[in-house]
């Protein structure tokens, strides 16, 4: 029985691609804390850009160890912010997805054996096998298609395990490494995602993958819950099985908390640790999203989610098995998301939104008929290398509109593309839907203005949080707690409130719009 009158709180982290976050709530799900580590500001030595290392060939990676590193220093921040680590009752976190971390062999036993009296990435510097390989990484296609042709196409790939092969997911990225790097395969004892990484670093072990975030390698059946055979053998060998151990559902306590923490920041030794999940699966169930109502994720990507009663296969997107309580969730991904918009207002009015969104204001709804796709990094949906296409209102290429038209030519573009490949999908959106949105752009109301318009459809955001992820993290962290101990909490469902509204005439404008993007994707090479 836990005693009723000791405060309780719970502790989510969120290691996404720019930086690692980490929030307090409590009982009641009110924030009390929060601290942040942004990975080129505060760990410059680690010489990233937007939390990557880019390479020649598409290849996109991170230092492991800078999210080693980060840990040490948001765990400082939430000393000096005051945080009190004995009243935090369970913890979980969200990461990126799709990376993976390569941990040497004996790695497991150096979890378990940490002191208390240093620091983390010194006594784990050396367990990394090789740099992670992150979700922008474009360099498996090859592996792709043999991945695709060993299970018995593109279809049935996305039948069993929910989406075709796609370069960034982690059964691509562990094929490409068995071939070109074998040392580093052998080397291995386990494969994590970033996900269940991160969880490692908490539970003293290595911790399990979850099946939310398990679902975005293309290694996992979503239907039976288990690691495909056919899938694994084609991007490994016989060992693959146990370096990945058996995935876990997502609202699974995993452990308590490593005794580093309990000598170190004065933790409970009962601390639950829950698994860890992807980012986008820790936003659908820190949003908790209604029937109707639609996710959009503006942080590094830009990610369209939905919780799905069944998994029907998918012709672009993602299945994933669900976090909560509904069975699965659709996702799409645009790679070219947060940092496309900030490279563009950098170059067109410098380092202010506020600046930039004056630009919009100086031009109206439909841009005069200026159109843009701005790829400056392969884009996913649809599958391209990066490049740029602009054209006037009668169809033609042009080079260099005046700055207001291009900025707005690059939020329109991605906001019509957004719906385009959504409705392809089969997201139903209209004017009884709504849309939520979360993470870092999403503080933004003139882009929010954007997507309402395009998609004519009201958008909302939450009023505890702008990043769902994060705060997605601590709340399956409190509830998870909660079921396990049968203590009751009194946290209430976060509540949304509206921020855009489309105008009357949206849909003439932009329906037009989403015809002439379908038509230009299909020329892009
Ligand atoms: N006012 C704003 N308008 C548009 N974008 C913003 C604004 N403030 C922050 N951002 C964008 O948010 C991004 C970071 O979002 P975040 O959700 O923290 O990313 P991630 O979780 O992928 O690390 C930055 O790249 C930045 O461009
Ligand atoms: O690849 C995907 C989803 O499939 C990305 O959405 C990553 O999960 C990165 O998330 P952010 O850091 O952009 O939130």
């Amino acid at each position: 029985m836990i005693e009723e009158t000791r405060k309780k709180t719970f502790l989510g982290f969120d290691f996404s691609t720019q930086r690692l976050k980490a929030v307090v709530i409590d009982e009641e799900y009110a924030v009390q804390q929060e601290a942040d580590v942004e990975f080129d500001v505060d760990l410059p030595e680690f010489r990233t850009a937007g939390g990557v290392v880019r390479g020649e060939r598409g290849e996109v990676t991170a230092p492991t160890l800078l999210w080693v590193k980060a840990l040490d220093m948001v765990m400082d921040r939430l000393v000096v912010a005051g945080v009190d680590f004995s009243t935090i009752e369970a913890l979980s976190g969200a990461a990126q997805q799709h990376g993976s971390v390569w941990w040497l062999k004996g790695s497991g036993a150096k979890l378990a054996s940490l002191s208390g009296d240093q620091f983390l990435h010194t006594q784990l510097a050396t367990c990394f096998v090789a740099d992670s390989p992150v979700w922008m990484d474009s360099s498996t296609t090859a592996d792709c298609q043999a991945l695709e042709e060993a299970v018995g196409g593109p279809e049935e790939l996305a039948k069993i395990t929910g989406s075709r092969a796609y370069e960034r997911f982690t059964g691509a990225q562990i094929r490409k490494m068995f071939r070109t790097r074998p040392r580093v395969y052998q080397n291995s004892e386990r494969i994590s995602l970033v996900s269940s990484f991160a969880c490692s670093l908490f539970v003293g072990k290595i911790a399990p993958i979850d099946l939310s975030d398990g679902s975005g390698m293309n290694l996992l059946n979503i239907h039976t819950k288990k690691w495909h055979e056919q899938a694994l053998q084609a991007c490994g060998d016989e060992t693959l099985l146990s370096k990945l151990g058996d995935p876990v559902p997502s609202a699974t306590v995993v452990g308590t908390i490593s005794p580093y923490y309990v000598q170190r920041y004065g933790f409970r030794s009962d601390c639950k640790v829950v698994a860890f999940t992807g980012d986008n699966c820790s936003a659908l169930a820190g949003l908790r999203l209604r029937s109707g109502w639609v996710g959009l994720s503006l942080g590094t990507s830009d990610t369209l989610l939905l919780g799905l009663e069944s998994a029907a296969a998918p012709p672009a997107g993602h299945i994933l098995v669900g976090p909560t309580s509904a069975p699965y969730m659709a996702l799409l991904c645009f790679s070219n998301g947060s940092l496309t918009r900030q490279n563009h207002r950098d170059r067109l009015v410098g380092p202010s939104w506020e600046a930039f969104n004056d630009l919009l204001q100086a031009t109206v709804r439909g841009n005069m008929g200026y159109m843009g796709i701005y790829y400056d990094t392969a884009e996913i949906v649809p599958r391209a290398a990066a490049g740029r296409w602009l054209e006037d209102a009668r169809g033609r290429p042009v080079d260099k509109p005046a700055p207001q038209f291009e900025a707005r030519a690059l939020l329109e573009g991605q906001a019509v593309a957004r719906r385009a490949h959504a409705e392809d999908m089969g997201f139903v959106l209209d004017r009884s839907s709504r849309v939520v949105a979360t993470g870092g752009a999403s503080v933004n109301t003139a882009l929010l203005q954007i997507f309402a318009d395009v998609f004519n459809t009201p958008v909302y955001v939450q009023d505890q949080h702008a990043n769902a992820a994060l705060l997605g993290a601590a709340i399956r962290a409190a509830e998870v707690w909660s079921a396990e101990t049968g203590t009751k909490l009194t946290g209430s469902e976060p509540t949304v409130s509206p921020v855009a509204s489309p105008y009357p005439d949206a849909e003439r404008i932009y329906k037009p719009m989403l015809e002439r993007y379908r038509k230009m994707i299909e020329n892009i090479p």
